[in-house]
């Protein structure tokens, strides 16, 4: 029985046609739905029983997991495009994430064509398996302040790897506590005692014949965290060298060449690409913050339709919470931003293979640029999914707080986004840094790509909003301009601030709170600008674009509202324009609600991949609910194992003195 096929018959546009439009293409949509079936109907890939267990079972179920879908990888002949789908459905964090997701990705990025030739073959046949070695118990923001080195010793032609001081043990790399026996480390290096910089280097930890750490490697794993399940399925280690040589040829020599006979060569490649990886990940996480948000709003959606409370007339049913204008205006924002993230991380990837392209072609003109926007855009996005996830179970009331909800797991897998790959504020900093200095450059350099506008800062300091009813601001003219001339105010007002400074990096530090703020600014317009574009694309399909519209006006509309303070501080709102938006963003989502349940559908995700009782396709949650409470192991016996030790003293006691 489909308790939710009422609310499946409200929505008046094509769901199949929004699938392809959510996945990106007809051929995505397939091999994606592929995939997670194939995953869906293994029960290899059960997830029901992850919480219960303690870490070293957890670790070898996701080891199980992990050979299991290798296996299907060599069996089915996938290609790497449906190896990345088939591990994200199997839905659990594990060391081959970082083998794939960074291990190889450094080393093609950064190793030379003979580095590759010789390496990749052997991580693509996972004949060895590697991690992404950064980050020090002391330093893991600050890169240049990491301690490990790697000293060239040119009687050898090696490097020494060595750990000095408590605070160089690497600290945190997924994959590393047990399982890779490689990893690319990151360390300063030194050549004829100068420093020249932090490079990686390839590293055997492990011996490939019993796994057991190499002579001069300390590593293990560095502990339980956050949460049951959750990310605890990740060997996150620590490691320590003690005079550990290293070949020559291990260091990635793509950047800067180390002769044999001790001479340092740069080539043309910034010494910046060191960074690319980063660069690349973070682009990932944009992608995979719509997933995780579209997920913890597919459950909420749902479970808001099926819920019920106060309202019943004449003994008639209850109000759907979804109903609830106030449940409303916290979900629909919500649905609006991963459909906005999805389709910004479409732009994104497009962006940055474009930029790859141009890496291999030597030209490095808008490296800067994929920094800030792929920097910026993992910060605003992993902050609103986090803080997303967690509205999402406050929606869901009292049964959210339910690890058989699906969100607390997903909470505490999702919340190191905002920390990992870059600390969140660490990296909007970076994107302010970028943004003074094309501001102050506008004089002389035209500004291009998402920093285009500023070079109409100009008229954007003068002109003010023209909307004068609700309607007027379903104009996308209108909207972009809003957004646009906040950040170019904002970031105006900040460059005019920081030159009252006589050292800019002392005035950089103080004002670091509002540049922050303006940094959240221009990533805000780049989300807002991005969806708009997307609506100018083809979208085929009864009523798709329309509801994309409206889902578009939601997440601007809505992000307009909250930052209200920003839009009529810098001038270019009044306050009845800003309540106008408001009055718009009510009726929008009165436009939303009947396609909401379709709007979530559209994400095709298996009830496998949500993990959640209440998020289930069908809406029969309550039946499911109860069933699940008596699979609980307490409720193996009615008398539980500690009562007649622990519990029925006290009680005997009790009636004991209760007689006296
Ligand atoms: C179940 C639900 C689903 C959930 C799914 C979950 C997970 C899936 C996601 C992904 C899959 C993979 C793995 C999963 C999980 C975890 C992986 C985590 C791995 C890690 O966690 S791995 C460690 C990452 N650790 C950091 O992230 C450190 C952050 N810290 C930095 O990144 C730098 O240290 C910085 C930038 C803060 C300071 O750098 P600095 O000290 O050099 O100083 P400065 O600021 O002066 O920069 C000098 C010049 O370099 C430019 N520049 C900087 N960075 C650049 C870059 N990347 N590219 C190009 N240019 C760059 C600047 O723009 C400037 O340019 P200019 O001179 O022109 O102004
Ligand atoms: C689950 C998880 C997986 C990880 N996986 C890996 C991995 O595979 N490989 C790897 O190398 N690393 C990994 N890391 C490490 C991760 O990349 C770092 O923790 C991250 O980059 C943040 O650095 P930090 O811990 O040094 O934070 P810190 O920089 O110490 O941050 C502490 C606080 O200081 C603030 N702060 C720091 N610098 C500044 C500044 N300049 N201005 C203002 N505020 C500042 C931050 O905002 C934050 O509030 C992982 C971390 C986690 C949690």
């Amino acid at each position: 029985m489909d308790y939710l096929s009422d609310e499946r018959k409200k929505s008046d546009f094509d769901v199949e046609a929004m699938k392809v439009a959510w996945a990106g293409s007809i051929q995505e949509f397939q091999l994606s739905d592929r995939m997670a079936k194939l995953v869906a109907n293994d029960p290899v890939f059960e997830k029901f029983t992850r919480p219960m267990l303690g870490r070293k079972e957890l670790l070898k179920n996701t080891l199980r997991k992990s050979a299991h879908a290798w296996k299907l990888i060599i069996d089915l002949r996938l290609s790497e495009e449906e190896a990345k789908w088939l591990r994200l459905y199997v839905d659990e964090p594990a060391y081959t994430d970082l083998h794939w997701g960074m291990f190889i990705p450094a080393i093609e990025g950064q190793g030379t064509e003979e580095q590759k030739k010789k390496w990749l073959p052997l991580a693509k046949k996972m004949q060895i398996i590697g991690c992404y070695a950064q980050t020090e118990l002391g330093h893991g923001s600050n890169v240049q302040g990491l301690e490990t080195t790697a000293t060239f010793d040119t009687r050898t032609d090696e490097f020494i790897m060595h750990s000095p001081t408590l605070t160089s043990s690497k600290w945190w790399p997924g994959g590393l506590g047990k399982l890779s026996t490689h990893a690319v480390v990151y360390a300063r290096l030194i050549v004829g005692g100068q420093f020249h910089g932090v490079h990686g280097f390839i590293v055997q930890l492990r011996s490939l014949e019993d796994h057991s750490p190499l002579p001069g490697i300390t590593v293990g794993d560095i502990g339980l965290k956050f949460g049951n399940g959750a990310y605890n399925t990740m060997d996150n280690g620590v490691l320590r060298f003690d005079h550990v040589r290293i070949p020559r040829n291990q260091m990635l020599m793509r950047v800067s060449q180390v002769t044999k006979e001790g001479k340092i060569m740069q080539s043309d490649v910034p010494r910046q690409l060191i960074y690319g990886t980063m660069v690349y990940v973070r682009q990932t996480i944009v992608a995979d913050a719509s997933k995780a948000l579209s997920r913890a709003v597919c459950i909420a959606t749902r479970y808001s339709a099926v819920r019920r409370q106060f309202g019943s007339r004449d003994g008639g049913p209850e109000t759907q919470v979804i109903d609830y204008k106030t449940q409303q205006s916290r979900l629909f924002p919500l649905l609006a931003s991963a459909y906005a993230f999805r389709f910004v991380s479409e732009w994104l990837k497009s962006l940055y293979l474009d930029v790859k392209q141009r890496l291999e072609a030597n030209e490095f003109s808008t490296l800067p640029e994929a920094h800030a926007c792929t920097a910026g855009l993992k910060s605003l996005t992993t902050t609103a999914t986090a803080d997303g996830i967690e509205e999402c179970r406050k929606l869901c009331g009292g049964h959210g707080y339910l690890v058989s909800s699906g969100l607390p797991e997903l909470f505490a897998v999702y919340i190191p986004a905002c920390t990992y790959e870059g600390d969140n504020v660490v990296l909007m900093l970076q994107v302010a840094r970028f943004l003074v200095k094309t501001v102050s450059e506008l004089g002389h350099k035209k500004p291009v790509g998402t920093t285009a506008y500023m070079g109409r800062v100009a008229s954007l300091m003068q002109k003010n909003s023209a909307v004068q009813t609700a309607e007027g601001w379903l104009n996308p003219g209108a909207v972009v301009e809003a957004f646009e001339s906040r950040a170019a105010r904002m970031a105006v007002r900040c460059a005019q601030e920081l030159a009252k400074f006589g050292n800019p990096e002392e005035g950089f530090a103080e004002l670091a709170v509002d540049l922050v703020e303006v940094a959240v600014s221009h990533c805000q317009l780049i989300v807002v600008t991005k969806f708009f574009e997307k609506l100018q694309q083809d979208i085929p399909g009864k009523g798709v674009k329309e509801s994309l519209e409206v889902l578009c006006y939601v997440y601007a509309l809505f992000l307009l509202h909250k930052h209200q303070g920003d839009f009529l501080a810098t001038g270019y709102l009044t306050p009845k324009q800003a309540s106008l938006a408001n009055a718009q963003l009510r009726t929008l989502y009165s436009k939303v609600r009947p396609n909401a349940i379709a709007l979530v559908d559209s994400f095709s995700y298996t009830d496998h991949y949500l993990g959640s009782i209440l998020g289930r396709y069908d809406g029969n949650v309550y039946p499911k609910l109860y069933e699940a409470a008596w699979e609980d192991p307490l409720n193996d016996s009615d008398v539980i194992d500690g009562f007649h030790q622990y519990v029925q003293p006290i009680l005997k006691q009790r009636l004991h003195s209760a007689k006296l």
